[in-house]
């Protein structure tokens, strides 16, 4: 219990509203404040039954928002069937959206899977960029090949590095990117994160995928050192003088910062 609250003031401070029922036959959202003795306090909890009772059904909508093409799903099926976890839709869209925020034209990926993250960075991504991907399985990296094959995307948008992380990155420029997106092992989340610090140029964006950890990076039951790691790289990105932070509530949880300087 003691662990939950540490946990909870330290990391997720302020804590989110409670869910609260809201029936069916509750009109109180549609009162107008300052009228009949209606005050602005009561307007405000109104609100917030609204909200927090359609919640999952808003983040479910949420994640569904941007729709997937043929290349996505063919993608996300050889990964299931490889026993892979790959990014929900909703993270897929906000990929894009940080990719297209950035301009981005160089892109480091360290996760490839077969394909489904890359096809979304790509589409953010510049016309001309490259994402340059890392995976130690190069049979993940053959399926996430002809993925970006199918969505269209010329051969030459993209690098495939097999290898592991830590011996590939320190290989990659300094300076030389716009985006790092971490999807590999949780356990060298720190070594991700220090790398990146030196492959971003300022303004650029490092990208976290899985930080809820399924739920567990909160709970105060006995967890895994990856979920340890996990929790150690929210508090150093958070208190990180050098990067803008920001936990997206999507798919598993996506941390993104921004390198704000040298
Ligand atoms: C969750 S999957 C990536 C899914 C992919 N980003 C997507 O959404 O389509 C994790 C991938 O990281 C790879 N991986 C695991 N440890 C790694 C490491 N140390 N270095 C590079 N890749 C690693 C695995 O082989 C696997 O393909």
């Amino acid at each position: 219990m003691r662990l939950r609250q540490h946990l909870l003031v330290d990391l997720f401070h302020p804590l989110p509203p409670p869910a609260i029922h809201t029936p069916s036959n509750d009109r109180s959202h549609l009162r107008v404040p300052g009228v009949n003795g209606y005050s602005h306090a009561q307007a405000t909890t109104g609100q917030e039954r609204v909200i927090t009772g359609n919640r999952q059904t808003s983040w479910a909508f949420a994640d569904a928002y941007v729709a997937e093409d043929e290349a996505l799903l063919w993608a996300r099926d050889r990964a299931r069937e490889a026993g892979l976890r790959s990014v929900t839709p909703g993270t897929g869209a906000a990929l894009r959206l940080l990719a297209a925020s950035v301009d981005a034209k160089a892109v480091a990926e360290i996760g490839t899977g077969c394909g489904v993250s890359g096809i979304h960075l790509l589409h953010g991504m510049r016309p001309d960029g490259v994402l340059t991907t890392v995976d130690t399985e190069p049979e993940h990296q053959q399926f996430a090949r002809q993925a970006f094959r199918e969505a269209g995307f010329a051969s030459n948008r993209a690098r495939f590095i097999p290898g592991r992380a830590l011996d590939v990155l320190p290989r990659l420029a300094d300076a030389g990117y716009d985006l790092v997106f971490c999807d590999g092992d949780r356990l060298e989340s720190l070594e991700y994160l220090a790398e990146s610090l030196r492959l971003l140029r300022v303004g650029g964006l490092v990208v976290f995928e899985g930080v809820f950890a399924g739920g567990r990076t909160v709970d105060s039951g006995p967890q895994p050192t990856e979920v340890i790691r996990v929790r150690e790289l929210l508090r150093t990105v958070r208190e990180s003088q050098d990067l803008v932070p920001s936990l997206l509530p999507v798919g598993d949880g996506l941390l993104c910062a921004v390198k704000r300087r040298r």
